[in-house]
């Protein structure tokens, strides 16, 4: 089947299902997936696509499904403790492997919208990059952050062949990790929070929301601060909602005939970007570096290009030099030259970038990486002349002026 034959098999099962798509939208065959182009101009305002709350995948939808298929006397109790991402990465990865035979029972129900999703060699989160590419980013941190994703991720993984294996050793087998992690990369890269679809929309309800997804209102790419609106139509009085409630992506901007369309996927430093989505902005003004001191004032602190966030990072430091119940003015010089000094000690260790991209290194990662190199540098630099800043011209305490 042809690319287009499957983003059109996309759109028809959409609207089938009670979805819609913009008549004056298409979708277009890109090397990383697709993108949704206007076919003529669109008035502001314009819904652009809905997905009917049927058609999202929840970790209940996993859940029940799996359970469906992986009918023996215990899965069940197994699969209620997976978190939502082994639930939604399996109930993905088993679209491929059951496939939509008798076996799969009816209940895998996504395949016009699983055949749609980017192959695994279009993926560019680290967890998909080669040893050369993964060494670029030494120093980083979001080389430990892949470290960590990877071991969690893994984790996860193998505790879900068990369950499977009792029942089926082949599906067990297809499980592949190269298969499951191709799945959550889809979960991470696409998600949504599951409080688009719940009854009280309100982004402060109690609990943490959890990722889901939904399928067509996913398929634009981001552009940073796009005016855009995801619009609940919740239809129902109770908890669960009536057949017919939606969740729309309005845009609020004009757009031209042939223009890409663009969803805001929110403020997010490169390192998110990359970790979570496999692609990184140019001079992202919501880059920050994560930066962690130990000891018993120690902490974890964010901060932002322009040194924004760096208030709460100065006064611990500060806290850690100063030995009386007021700091001195030499505390502030000493404060001042700890934090440019760690500030330093971190660029120093950040890689170096500039040298040409080594060969086994694609193109599209180096460019990625270099992104992200730069913002963490840049707010390296600024920290470093904040502290001197704060040694030049801090508050001096009242009594030594
Ligand atoms: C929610 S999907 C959007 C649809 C996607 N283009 C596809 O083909 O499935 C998110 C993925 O789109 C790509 N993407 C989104 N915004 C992008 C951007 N501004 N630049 C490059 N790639 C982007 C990334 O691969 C990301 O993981």
């Amino acid at each position: 089947m042809s690319a287009q034959d499957t983003l059109q098999d996309l759109k028809d099962w959409l609207e089938r299902n009670g979805g819609f798509l913009h008549p004056h939208v298409h979708l277009n065959k890109v090397d990383s997936g697709f993108s949704v182009v206007a076919s003529d101009d669109l008035p502001t305002d314009s819904k652009i696509v809905s997905c009917p709350f049927t058609l999202a995948i929840t970790k209940d939808v996993a859940l029940q499904a799996l359970s469906v298929l992986l009918d023996s006397p215990s899965p069940l109790k197994d699969l209620t403790s997976w978190s939502e991402r082994q639930l939604i990465s399996v109930y993905l990865s088993f679209h491929w492997i059951v496939g939509d035979g008798p076996s799969s029972k009816n209940v895998l129900t996504h395949f016009p919208y699983v055949k749609s999703l980017p192959a695994r060699d279009k993926l560019r989160t680290p967890l998909h990059f080669t040893e050369a590419e993964l060494e670029l980013l030494k120093g980083s941190n979001l080389y430990g952050a892949t470290l960590d994703r990877h071991r969690e991720w893994k984790a996860e993984f193998e505790e879900c062949r068990g369950p499977i294996s009792t029942v089926d050793r082949e599906w067990a087998d297809q499980l592949t990790w190269e298969l499951y992690l191709t799945a959550a990369t889809h979960l991470s890269s696409r998600a949504f929070p599951s409080t688009l679809i719940s009854q009280n929309l309100s982004l402060t309800s109690p609990g943490t929301p959890e990722p889901i997804l939904l399928p067509g209102v996913d398929s634009l790419n981001h552009a940073r601060a796009e005016p855009v609106s995801w619009v609940q139509s919740y239809l129902g009085s109770g908890p669960v909602a009536d057949a017919g409630s939606c969740i729309s992506l309005v845009l609020h901007n004009h757009v031209s005939a042939g223009a890409e369309l663009f969803n805001n996927y929110g403020p997010k430093p490169n390192s998110e970007l990359i970790l979570g989505y496999g692609f990184s902005l140019p001079n992202n003004p919501d880059d920050t570096i994560l930066l962690k001191i130990g000891g018993p004032h120690g902490g974890r602190w964010e901060v932002g290009r322009e040194a924004r966030g760096a208030d709460p990072v100065w006064l611990n430091v500060l806290g850690a030099v100063q030995e009386g119940s007021e700091p001195t003015y030499d505390d502030h010089l000493d404060a001042a030259e700890a934090l440019a000094d760690m500030a330093q000690q971190l660029m120093d260790k950040l890689p170096d970038v500039s040298i040409p991209t080594p060969g086994d290194v694609r193109e599209d990662v180096a460019l990625m990486i270099r992104h992200y190199i730069e913002g963490q540098r840049d707010i390296l630099q600024s920290l470093i002349e904040y502290a001197g800043a704060k040694e030049w011209h801090g508050d001096i305490p009242a009594e030594e002026t």
